[in-house]
């Protein structure tokens, strides 16, 4: 049986409605498409503190976790991904790639120009239908 892990993503919004996307490398698995930055949810972690945790690890900076905005079930060829994603904002540093290839802000009504990670797809279809409020 294939194994589901626990995933949080963070949709973290500056203030002029933009998003920050993330490329995952080419050593990463599912190499070169873009996500939510954010990881695996520890035994014992509320998924707010993943991410917390996550964004400072891999962006270097702090993020104050909002509502949450999507769950997904996606199953790739070898894992079942439940990635659940909040909005976010940062209220301290500056985000640095520090595992990622690049990050992007990019403007809301610009996010399907990217290639997704397929589990992210839902996630960026709701932010667009507008039923997040900024
Ligand atoms: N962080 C994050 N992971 C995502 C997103 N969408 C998506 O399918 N994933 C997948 C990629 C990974 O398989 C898993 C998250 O694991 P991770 O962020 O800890 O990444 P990892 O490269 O260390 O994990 P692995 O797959 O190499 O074991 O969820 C997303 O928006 N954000």
């Amino acid at each position: 049986m294939k194994k589901t892990v626990r995933v949080v993503g963070a949709v973290i919004f500056d203030n002029q409605n933009r998003v920050l996307c993330a490329l995952r490398s080419n050593t990463m698995s599912l190499p070169n498409l873009w996500e939510f930055p954010g990881g695996k949810v520890e035994k014992g972690e509320k998924e707010e503190e993943t991410l917390v945790r996550e964004i400072h690890e891999e962006l270097g900076c702090t993020i104050q976790v909002h509502e949450k905005i999507e769950e997904v079930h996606y199953e790739y060829p070898q894992v079942i991904v439940n990635l659940l994603t909040y909005k976010a904002t940062i209220i301290e540093g500056e985000p640095k790639a520090k595992e990622h290839a690049e990050l992007r802000w990019v403007p809301l009504q610009d996010l399907k120009s990217l290639e997704w990670a397929p589990a992210d797809i839902p996630t960026v279809d709701v932010l667009l239908a507008n039923k997040v409020n900024i």
